[in-house]
């Protein structure tokens, strides 16, 4: 079976999107997203995103991440899905149903309301998630927020400084996090501006990570070190963070289509 996809990306946070919204496809087993992620013997991406029909809204987003694992949020492939639908829509994920807005050369998302109770983020027992009390290494106290997704965020004087390709899987894969864990480092630069970058969950370091641009902005907030609308800029470009009125949280960005192809489904099952 020869299956189309489109290649898209937020920020050069990249995704192969699969849409089964018309002809449903195979199961999309995690060996199977881990191959097509693959950048040497597969097509290459951070995540790979399936659509299919949905009961409760007007479509599904699936979201793998490139080693194979489905996870509940992804807020750059949001925006690239946004692009690719071309025109408002209410989505369900496994993290809960979101709000897209395209607009010219990217999209608008509700993102909904985070989560900061120590069994939602989930932390393996009770602590404060605003603040908590341990560390490895030089990165001390994170915060916690669960957008979809969990996330833990560090704030350092210079997040370039800090070797997340070390200490980003030590975290990740520490026993606290049932789920393992987006692992963020963060600079305030002023009450409207942080410079961030993300070790991803299951993916590793990318370009840029729109959970991750969430909740390292509400935790800031929560923190009371910015405004309640921020400019997040990560190593692929800044997206907008709004923490709105009624709790939901808005983002803001670009997406980009790269181009469109297909494989043949047999080679990868
Ligand atoms: N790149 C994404 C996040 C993808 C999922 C994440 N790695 C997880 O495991 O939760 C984004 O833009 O938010």
């Amino acid at each position: 079976m020869r299956v189309p996809f489109t290649k898209m990306h937020g920020l050069g946070n990249d995704f192969v999107v699969l849409d089964a919204r018309g002809d449903p496809l195979p199961e999309l087993e995690p060996r199977v997203a881990a191959a097509l992620a693959d950048r040497r013997e597969g097509i290459g991406c951070d995540q790979v995103i399936l659509l299919e029909k949905s009961e409760s809204a007007d479509f599904r987003m699936r979201i793998f991440n490139s080693d194979g694992g489905e996870v509940g949020a992804c807020g750059n492939a949001s925006r690239a899905v946004a692009l690719l639908h071309g025109a408002p829509a209410r989505v369900e994920t496994a993290g809960g149903t979101i709000a897209l807005e395209p607009s010219d050369g990217g999209a608008s998302v509700d993102m909904g309301v985070p989560r900061f109770e120590w069994d939602a983020i989930p932390l393996d027992y009770p602590m404060d998630t605003l603040r908590m009390p341990v560390g490895w290494g030089y990165l001390e106290e994170p915060g916690a927020a669960n957008v979809g997704n969990p996330h833990v965020v560090f704030f350092v004087a210079d997040s370039d400084a800090i070797a997340l390709d070390s200490l980003g899987p030590e975290i990740e894969t520490d026993p606290l996090f049932p789920e393992r864990v987006n692992v963020n480092v963060a600079t305030i630069v002023d009450r409207t501006r942080i410079r961030l970058r993300v070790w991803e969950r299951g993916a590793g370091l990318t370009r840029a990570c729109g959970t991750g641009a969430c909740a390292t902005a509400v935790v800031a907030m929560r923190r009371g070190l910015v405004e309640r609308e921020v400019a997040v800029e990560l190593p692929g470009g800044a997206l907008t963070i709004l923490w709105q009125e009624d709790g939901r949280i808005r983002m803001t960005g670009p997406a980009t289509e790269s181009y469109r192809g297909s494989f043949e489904w047999d080679d990868y099952a």
